[in-house]
C-alpha cells in the first residue's frame, strides 16, 4: 500500500516544464513536506534539471512522456506558445491514464487543453494561476475546474496549490485572464514599484544599501497591514497621509500623473494579452 507523504498526498505529480513557475511551486511543495520522491519534472534544459534535482531532490526527465508515465496528477508549466505541441505529444498517455491535469499557462483554456489532449475521454482539467511567491509559501492561486473535475479532484487541486499559499476558486473561466493580470503578473508590479522607489531614494541622496532596506521593509510592512488588519487600503492610506504633509505631496503627484488610470490600463493590457495568448496559440 502507498504511504501518504507528510503533506497527506499519495499522488505522484509530473511537472511538465521545470522553469520559473514550476520551480516556485516545487519549492513550496517540498518545503511543506511533500515527498520529493513523488515529484517528477520533465525539462529539456539540462542545467535546470540538475538544479531541481540538487535543490529539491525531485526526479527529473528530459522527455515529458517519461515523467507522465504512471503519474496521477500532471501539472503543465510550459509557455502558452508550446502548450499545444506538448499536449498533442502527451495525448495518447492522457487518454490511457486519465490523470488530473492542471495547467498554469496564461490564457490557454480548459477547452483547448481537452482538445489537444485528444481522444474521446473527457479529462478532469483544472486551470491554476499561481504566482512566484509560491516559492516561499506566500503565493496566491486562482483556480478554475472543468465540468469533468469531481469533488475529490477539486480537493486534491486545492491541497496541491495550498502548498504555494492561499487559493481562490473562480466559477467563470473567462475571469481567469483577470486573475492572471492581477495576481499572476502582480508580483512584477510590486517589484517594479520597489525598483522605482529604490532609484528615487538614491536620487534623493540615500546610500543604496539604506534605500534597499527602507524599501524592502516598507513594502513588507504595508503588505502585512493589508493582510492582517480589517481596515481597507483607503483607510490605511489615510492614516499615513497627514493633511498638508509629505505623503499628501507625494499622493497628489501620483494622482496628477494618472496613477489609478495607469494601473487600470496596465491590468486591462495584461487581461487582453491572456485572451490573445489563447487565440494565437490555438
Ligand atoms: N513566471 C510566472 O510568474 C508565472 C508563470 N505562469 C505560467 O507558467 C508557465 C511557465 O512559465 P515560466 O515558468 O515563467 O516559463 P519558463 O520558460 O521559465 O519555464 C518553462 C520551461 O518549460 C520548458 N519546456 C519547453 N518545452 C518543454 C517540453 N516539451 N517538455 C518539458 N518542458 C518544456 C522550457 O524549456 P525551454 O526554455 O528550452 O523552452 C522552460 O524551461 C507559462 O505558461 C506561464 O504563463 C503562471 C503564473 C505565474
Ligand atoms: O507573464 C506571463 O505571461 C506569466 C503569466 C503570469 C505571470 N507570468
Amino acid at each position: 500500500m502507498t504511504e501518504p507523504t507528510p503533506s497527506g498526498s499519495t499522488d505522484t505529480i509530473a511537472f511538465i516544464g521545470g522553469g520559473n513557475m514550476a520551480r516556485s511551486l516545487i519549492g513550496g511543495l517540498v518545503a511543506r513536506g511533500h515527498d520529493p520522491g513523488r515529484i517528477r519534472v520533465a525539462e529539456p534544459v539540462e542545467s535546470l534539471r540538475a538544479a531541481l534535482a540538487t535543490d529539491f531532490g525531485v526526479q527529473t526527465f528530459e522527455h515529458a512522456r517519461d515523467a507522465c508515465d504512471g503519474a496521477t496528477q500532471w501539472l503543465l508549466a510550459v509557455k502558452p506558445q508550446v502548450m499545444r505541441q506538448v499536449c498533442m505529444d502527451l495525448a495518447p498517455v492522457a487518454q490511457a491514464q486519465s490523470p488530473l491535469v492542471l495547467s498554469v499557462a496564461a490564457g490557454i483554456t480548459a477547452g483547448q487543453l481537452q482538445r489537444w489532449l485528444g481522444g474521446s475521454r473527457e479529462l478532469a482539467i483544472v486551470r491554476a494561476m499561481p504566482n512566484t511567491p509560491a516559492l516561499l509559501g506566500a503565493g496566491v492561486t486562482g483556480l478554475f475546474a472543468s465540468a469533468a473535475v469531481d469533488a475529490t479532484q477539486r480537493k486534491a487541486s486545492t491541497q496541491l496549490l495550498a502548498a504555494a499559499g492561499t487559493t481562490v476558486w473562480i466559477d467563470d473561466e473567462a475571469q481567469m485572464d483577470a486573475v492572471t493580470a492581477v495576481s499572476g503578473s502582480g508580483p512584477a508590479y510590486v517589484f517594479l514599484l520597489a525598483e522605482a522607489m529604490q532609484q528615487a531614494g538614491e536620487s534623493q541622496g540615500l546610500p543604496p544599501q539604506a534605500a534597499r532596506a527602507l524599501v524592502q521593509q516598507t513594502l513588507l510592512g504595508a503588505a502585512t497591514m493589508l493582510a492582517r488588519l480589517e481596515d481597507p487600503a483607503p483607510v490605511l492610506r489615510a492614516r499615513v497621509t497627514s493633511p498638508g504633509g509629505t505623503t499628501q505631496a507625494a499622493i497628489e503627484t501620483f494622482e496628477a500623473g494618472g496613477f489609478q488610470e495607469l494601473v487600470g490600463r496596465a491590468i486591462a493590457a495584461a487581461t487582453h494579452r491572456g485572451r490573445e495568448l489563447s487565440a494565437t496559440n490555438d
